[in-house]
């Protein structure tokens, strides 16, 4: 009863969305190509995010649309929900030209109030991706949440890499069977990503190990400034086909080869919240959910005293207020792990035990083979 509740609300959403495409990844896209011959007729009955083409008009011209473009806005939302001192950095945007394309995107996109019990409706049709595991899949509400930032942290080897993979897979399911038709974007920072795993775990779930494979858009980061600019090239690819996940593995990794010391640390933060901005942004304009990893750091603070068990996320405040929900894997006897619920603005702060197998996360009692020593 409840599977079909949420695949019916989720068909709604997905209504909304860009219909899925399930052909291959064009990984060429040609940022310069734009939007210049789009037609509006193109785009009648699917009402998902809007081309950023419908601004041209009213003293807007398609020369400044490709200005935006190169610059990751791709989408009517895109303008809408960025603040004008950032449009004004755009080469090219004076703050006249940046006034009208909020004041026209404001026309398409409802910035105003909405009840709570239509807010409510919305947030109900919302589609959750299943991690491969039931057990987790409970503790977190249906599974990882579109629209929002989840950020999984925890010591090495603790399962964090092996979510994403099974993510990557689960993401492309039907919706009906947690997942949400659409293809995932990769980005990779510690060069840990290993597409047998991704071969494996289609398998697992009787999808065709080609089609998972060119479903999944790869990139691997080699600095933080880099990784920025990949969201750019990200938020093309998700206007011209359905995307349903952002996985960044792992999040802070680069940026502390990048920056280092504490004269850095200001400017670093800096960055990173502009790259945590960026994703909630497309989170936002697309739908999509966005996976991150986080590596951990023993506390010093007066809270170890109290802490049985003293790590702590890094990145700071930023990357704390930034993730809407915060989880903490830990070991556990042979291939099991723990997922605890570390912050959530809805779930309370409980924990599951899961397991890590040849076809990615699953529940513990899945398969037989939870011999690894520890
Ligand atoms: N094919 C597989 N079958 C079963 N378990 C596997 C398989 N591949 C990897 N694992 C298990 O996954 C664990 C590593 O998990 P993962 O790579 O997700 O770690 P992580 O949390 O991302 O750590 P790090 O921070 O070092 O990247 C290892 O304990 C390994 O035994």
């Amino acid at each position: 009863m409840e599977d079909v509740s949420m695949a019916e609300g989720a068909n709604q959403q997905q209504q909304q969305q860009q219909q899925p495409d399930q052909s291959h990844i064009d990984l060429s896209y040609d940022q310069q190509a734009g939007y210049e011959d789009y037609d509006e007729e193109d785009d009648e009955g699917c009402a998902g995010p809007s081309p950023i083409a419908k601004l041209v008009g009213n003293g807007i011209t398609a020369n400044d649309i490709k200005k935006l473009e190169n610059s990751g806005y791709f989408t009517v939302e895109s303008i809408a929900y960025t603040p004008k001192r950032l449009l004004v950095t755009v080469k090219g945007i004076s703050e006249q030209k940046a006034e009208k394309l909020l004041h026209e995107a404001s026309r398409i996109v409802p910035l105003g109030f909405t009840t709570a019990a239509e807010f409510h409706q919305r947030r109900s049709e919302l589609i959750t991706l299943t991690t491969g595991s039931k057990q987790l899949d409970t503790l977190l509400g249906g599974g990882i949440e579109t629209g929002a930032i989840t950020e999984v942290f925890g010591e090495f080897r603790t399962g964090k890499s092996q979510l994403c993979h099974t993510l990557a897979v689960t993401a492309q399911l039907p919706i009906d069977m947690g997942g949400g038709e659409g293809k995932c974007l990769y980005i990779d920072t510690e060069g840990t990503f290993r597409p047998v795993r991704l071969v494996s775990i289609a398998r697992r779930f009787n999808i065709d190990e080609n089609e998972a494979l060119d479903n999944v858009a790869y990139a691997r980061a080699y600095n933080a400034e880099h990784q920025l600019q990949l969201l750019n090239q990200a938020a093309g690819m998700m206007a011209q086909s359905r995307f349903s996940l952002l996985i960044v593995d792992s999040i802070m990794a680069l940026y502390r080869t990048d920056y280092s010391g504490r004269g850095e640390l200001s400017a670093r933060q800096m960055h990173v919240a502009k790259f945590m901005r960026t994703l909630q942004r497309l989170a936002d304009e697309f739908g999509i959910a966005v996976l991150i990893t986080n590596q951990v750091v023993a506390q010093v603070d007066g809270g170890a005293m109290f802490n049985p068990d003293p790590k702590k996320p890094i990145g700071g405040n930023i990357i704390a207020h930034s993730s809407t929900t915060r989880l903490y894997f830990k070991k556990a006897k042979g291939a099991n792990r723990i997922c605890k619920i570390y912050d959530s603005p809805c779930l309370a702060e409980s924990e599951t035990v899961f397991a890590l197998g040849q076809g990615g996360v699953i529940d513990p009692s899945d398969e037989t083979e939870n011999n690894e020593d520890e």
